[in-house]
């Protein structure tokens, strides 16, 4: 389980996020909202550790990120907007890398990293450099780098931009998947329609403080209400 609270993040003299407080429990999935510039991915940023708080407490299963963050880090994956991956290896070698760094025993990566090429469609991409891949395709790298691993608590900004239609279907089937194994999962898209589908409740961002949280079902009289 994920739980920020009271955090507030400053970038240089500027207050971003404000005093933000929710929950993310085992096996459910949170859909961050919020129109661009709201604070979103600089939300997600502060939970991996990328931006220092102003305020407020992060942890995940009890363990505090300013605490302990080698443990902390371990607990949780990361699938950025725009894809972020390493120049100098191959695509299977950013599989193993995160094979090895979350200690997947050696078959089961095997299996899964096999299983999800086939899914995404780059299994005859397994041995190329990013830079000679599409925009999308490096995204379903990225993607199943995250997928790769079971691990408590995933943050993927924007999942499905990017994606074709084949792919961003399966990503959603994984990852009610994953959630319904136990894995949190909080996740942010413009799609809303997609995130009605997916998410069990939200929680609505407004110039970097929550204007709003609740079940996913009341969103949905809400934007039927035109409120949202
Ligand atoms: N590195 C940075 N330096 C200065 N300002 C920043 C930086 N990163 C984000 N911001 C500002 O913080 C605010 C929130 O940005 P953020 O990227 O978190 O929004 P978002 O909700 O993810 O938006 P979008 O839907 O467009 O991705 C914006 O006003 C943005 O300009």
């Amino acid at each position: 389980m994920l739980t920020l609270e009271n955090v507030s993040v400053k970038i240089g003299v500027e207050l971003i996020v404000k005093d933000v407080s929710f929950t993310v429990s085992a096996g459910s999935i949170v859909g961050l909202i919020g129109h661009n510039g709201a604070g979103k991915s600089t939300v997600m940023k502060t939970i991996m550790g990328w931006h220092d708080k102003a305020q407020g407490k992060i942890n995940i299963n009890d363990i505090d990120q300013d605490q302990s963050f080698i443990s902390y880090k371990k607990q949780l994956a990361y699938i950025p907007e725009e894809p972020f991956l390493l120049p100098e290896l191959t695509v299977f070698q950013h599989f193993q890398l995160y094979g090895q760094s979350y200690q997947l025993e050696e078959d089961l990566f095997t299996k899964r990293a096999k299983e999800l090429a086939a899914l995404f469609e780059i299994s005859d991409k397994l041995h190329e450099y990013p830079e000679a891949l599409s925009k999308g395709m490096r995204q379903k790298v990225q993607t199943i780098c995250s997928l790769l691993p079971d691990i408590p608590l995933l943050l993927i900004d924007e999942p499905f931009m990017g994606l074709d239609v084949h792919a961003a279907h399966h990503l959603q089937t994984l990852l009610i998947e994953k959630a319904k194994s136990g894995t949190s999962i909080l996740l942010t898209s413009h799609q809303l329609e997609r995130m009605e589908e997916m998410a069990d409740s939200y929680v609505m961002l407004h110039d970097g403080e929550i204007a709003e949280q609740g079940a996913m079902g009341d969103f949905r009289l809400l934007s039927r209400r035109g409120k949202a």
